[in-house]
């Protein structure tokens, strides 16, 4: 019991909005460069070798491509035909004068602004330039930090001000028995300590140490101060080349002292401007003529790398040879939340992912190897998505995990590791009786080419529209026209003496749709016997991979093998087989030349 309850108290709330569609915006004072940055950030092409779409959302809003040498690794490996990197959204609002927060200014309308967004990279200017008026007279960053502090701790007062005057009123009527009054108490307290932390101790609302439940209720609260800070110093162009400022130091001393541990980057706007319309090499010719050596001298992807980071980003991927794509999800996600960033189907429906890590792929050079040396895991539910991982998702209403050509079981291969199983369809008239199936085409991919497993025909494409039909819809809200095709239905039609192998097969599954069920069936999880009723100690997941557990008897040795024997009170075979007249199969349309034999059963069959 101890154990759990201090691995439940290690992992702590994040700040701020919870969703992985998380904002950054620049803050600042007027004139320090906020706009002209923005422009440069929303023109670049930070992953220059991917072929990607960055969309301008509108004007003040734009999709930033964060660079990652493991995403260029993978682009160079799969050669997709559509690359993907991760994103950060950057917001540009308009600039912050003193007084805001008492409405001067843009006043209460910037402050929403900030309001709206996840981040704040800070822009502070050190560059002189007399021809840049600066709207307090001079340049002087630590008054302006200070003027921009001050007014988002003013707000968050106001704020907090309102909230405990709420609390207040409704004290009066509060009791000490009922779990909701103790809880509106808790709450009450915690706003008392928020107000405290921002007006006595003089500290921004993320500065302080608070407990998973006081987050709770600062994330309610959203906070200005909360927001993390990112404080990007734009510099001459001069000073930026030799690495000197006069203010740097003062910066940083500042930041130490009332925003300590908040990341500080140096840049200029005006030399980011005269790179951005060069290629990496002009980049880099242009840093060695300024003497800074043979480097891109651009701070830009420092920058975006550090706003996606302080919003507690991470990102994972999914490669393969049409796309590989890098998919921004929050710190501390797991598994099913993380797939339902690509498709709410995969959340809901999610089964598990086949994940291996970045650095595992680049070590052992194919997926291939990864699995040979047992680094490509299947992960449940509980699994929490790390930064860098690559992962298969495989989601449906359950899957059959069916053995492949190497490990029979039952004596049925597929070329498929796994099947996700919709419908059975007995026979009617043109159409022998078939099963819909969702296949990971990137299982079928991996497995020997040929297609056709021993004993079973899949065809696809057969009958029209329904067949091939790509699972697909739209995968990412936001631009509708992508689809995730990875998942695709395929009918499998099956000989039928050779059923009863495939259902000793799917007898070992853990569940079934319903509709392949015989009607009644009170519970798509009940069809086979649970775990309770037989005394195998049979996991929950019956894979290919898994060791055999003595239950599979007849592995390997051919057709029947021995499932729905000993122990087991129903016989799903039988069941199975009593809903397909099979005597009745006619030759369906186009049947392919691998099926001759088959077909040439299928017509001897005789006539109902
Ligand atoms: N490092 C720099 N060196 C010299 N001039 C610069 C530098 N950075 C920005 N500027 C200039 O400062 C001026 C103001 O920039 P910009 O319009 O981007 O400011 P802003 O912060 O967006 O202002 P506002 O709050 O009014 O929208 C521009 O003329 C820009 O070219
Ligand atoms: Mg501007």
């Amino acid at each position: 019991m101890p154990p759990k309850k201090k691995q439940e108290e290690a992992k702590k709330t994040l700040l701020g909005r919870p969703g992985n569609n998380l904002k950054i915006g620049i803050v600042g004072l007027p004139n320090v460069g906020k706009s002209s940055f923005f422009n440069t950030l929303s023109q670049t092409d930070l992953g220059k070798a991917a072929n990607f779409p960055y969309a301008t959302i509108d004007p003040e809003e734009a999709r930033i491509p964060v660079p990652d040498p493991r995403f260029d690794w993978l682009c160079e490996v799969y050669k997709p035909a559509s690359k993907v990197p991760a994103f950060l959204t950057c917001i540009d609002i308009a600039g912050l004068t003193a007084g805001a927060s008492t409405g001067a200014g843009l006043g209460n309308a910037f402050l929403s602004h900030v309001r709206a967004v996840d981040g704040i990279f800070q822009c502070v200017r050190a560059f002189d330039d007399a021809e840049v008026i600066h709207v307090e007279g001079d340049v002087d960053p630590l008054r302006d930090m200070q003027i921009i502090s001050t007014e988002l701790r003013l707000k968050d007062i106001e704020w907090v001000e309102k909230e405990l005057e709420k609390h207040k009123k409704n004290a009066r009527s509060l009791g000490n028995v009922s779990l909701a009054d103790k809880a509106k108490k808790e709450e009450a307290a915690t706003v008392e300590k928020i107000y405290k932390i921002l007006t006595e101790e003089n500290k921004d609302v993320r500065k302080g140490t608070w407990t998973n439940k006081e987050i709770e209720v600062i994330n309610s609260l959203t906070l200005l101060t909360a927001k993390p800070i990112t404080y990007l110093v734009n510099l001459s162009e001069r000073d930026f080349v030799r690495k000197k400022n006069k203010w740097l130091p003062k910066i940083k001393a500042w930041i130490d002292e009332n925003n300590p541990g908040d990341s500080l980057i140096p840049f200029s706007v005006a030399l980011e401007e005269r790179l951005v319309t060069m290629s990496d090499e002009e980049k880099i010719e242009e840093a060695e003529k300024l003497g800074m050596g043979k480097i891109n001298p651009s701070a830009l992807g420092k920058i975006t790398t550090a706003g996606y980071a302080s919003l507690d980003l991470i990102r994972y991927f999914t490669c393969g040879p049409d796309e590989v794509r890098a998919w921004t999800i929050r710190k501390g996600l797991k598994a099913p939340q993380a797939a339902g960033v690509i498709h709410s189907d995969f959340e809901n429906k999610f089964v598990c992912g086949e994940i291996m890590a970045f650095e595992d792929l680049k070590e052992f050079g194919s997926e291939a190897q990864v699995k040979a040396n047992g680094k490509l895991r299947q992960q449940g539910k509980p699994y929490e998505v790390q930064d860098g991982d690559i992962c298969y998702w495989k989601s449906g209403h359950a899957v059959a995990f069916l053995p492949t050509s190497g490990e029979p079981r039952g004596g049925f291969t597929l070329p498929y590791t796994s099947l996700t199983l919709h419908a059975l369809t007995p026979a009617s008239e043109g159409s022998p009786a078939h099963i819909y199936c969702q296949v990971d085409e990137s299982d079928a991919v991996r497995l020997p080419a040929g297609g056709v497993g021993e004993n079973g025909q899949i065809q696809e494409g057969l009958m029209g529209g329904m067949n091939g039909h790509g699972y697909g819809s739209s995968a990412d809200g936001e631009d509708g026209e992508e689809e995730y095709a990875e998942m695709r239905e395929v009918r499998l039609y099956v000989e039928a003496e050779k059923l009863q192998p495939l259902f000793s097969a799917l007898s070992s599954c853990s569940a079934l749709h319903a509709s392949l069920l015989p009607s009644g069936e009170p519970s798509s999880f009940g069809f086979f016997p649970s775990n309770d009723d037989i005394d195998d100690g049979e996991g929950e997941w019956s894979d290919a991979d898994e060791e055999d557990d003595g239950e599979q008897d007849g592995e390997g040795e051919g057709e029947g093998g021995e499932e729905g024997g000993a122990g087991r009170s129903i016989d799903p075979v039988s069941r199975f087989e009593s809903l397909i007249d099979w005597g009745s199969v006619p030759k369906p349309l186009g049947w392919d030349e691998d099926a001759e034999e088959v077909a040439a059963r299928v017509e001897d069959a005789p006539e109902p």
